[in-house]
C-alpha cells in the first residue's frame, strides 16, 4: 500500500501533534458545556478517534454517513443521507468532525441540517482544507491543515474505499488511477 504514494503531505508525527493541539483548544472552548461531537463517516473515523481522546471534556458521541462522491474522485454534487444521528440535535452544541472539507457541499449541507434541528451551536472541526476545491461558501472554525489542490488520501481518506487506513495523508502515484 505504502509503494501506491507518490509524496508523503502530512505525516503521521504532525498529524500527532496537531490532534494534541486541537483538542487541548477544544477543551477550553467546551468548558462546562456537554457537546454532541458528530462525525461524518467514514473518512472522519481515525481523525475523530484521536482528536476526541486529545479533549478533556465530557462529550457524546454520534455518527453520520452522508455521501456526495461516487467511486470516482469527482463530486456528482448530490448529498445524501446514508446513516442519521440516533441524538436529538435540539438545543445541543454540536462539533461537527471532518476529515476533509474540498467542494464544501457535504459540510453545507449538514450545517443547513443541523440548523433546521435546532442545534444551539454548530462548530465545524476538520483535518485538513482545500480551499480551492471550494463550490460553495463555507469555512470550518478550526482547521488541522490547508491542502493543495489535488486528490489526497491517508488517515480516513479513501480513494475507491482504499487507503484509508495509512496513518499520514499522501497524494497517489499516477499510474494508480489509470490501474484496475
Ligand atoms: O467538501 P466535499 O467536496 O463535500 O468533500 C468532503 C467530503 O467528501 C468525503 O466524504 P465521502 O462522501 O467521499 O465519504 P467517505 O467519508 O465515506 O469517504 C470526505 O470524507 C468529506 O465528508
Ligand atoms: O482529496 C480528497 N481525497 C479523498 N476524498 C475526498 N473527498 C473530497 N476530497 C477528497
Amino acid at each position: 500500500m505504502n509503494n501506491d504514494i507518490e509524496k508523503v503531505l502530512i505525516s503521521e508525527e504532525e498529524i500527532k501533534q496537531k490532534c494534541q493541539e486541537l483538542g487541548a483548544r477544544l477543551t477550553k472552548e467546551y468548558e462546562g458545556k456537554f457537546p454532541l461531537a458528530v462525525g461524518v463517516l467514514k473518512g472522519a473515523m481515525p481523525f475523530m478517534s484521536d482528536i476526541l481522546r486529545a479533549m478533556d471534556t465530557h462529550l457524546e458521541m454520534d455518527f453520520m454517513d452522508v455521501s456526495s462522491y461516487g467511486g470516482e474522485t469527482r463530486s456528482s454534487g448530490e448529498v445524501k443521507i446514508v446513516k442519521d444521528l440516533d441524538t436529538k440535535v435540539e438545543g445541543r452544541d454540536l462539533l461537527i468532525i471532518e476529515d476533509i472539507i474540498d467542494s464544501g457541499l457535504t459540510l453545507s449541507y449538514l450545517v443547513d441540517l443541523f440548523k433546521y434541528r435546532k442545534a444551539n451551536s454548530i462548530k465545524i472541526v476538520t483535518l485538513l482544507d482545500k480551499p480551492e476545491g471550494r463550490k460553495v461558501d463555507i469555512k470550518a472554525d478550526v482547521v488541522g491543515f490547508h491542502v493543495p489542490n489535488e486528490f489526497v488520501v491517508g488517515y480516513g481518506l479513501d480513494y475507491k474505499e482504499k487507503y484509508r487506513n495509512l496513518p499520514y495523508v499522501g497524494v497517489l502515484k499516477p499510474k494508480i488511477y489509470g490501474g484496475e
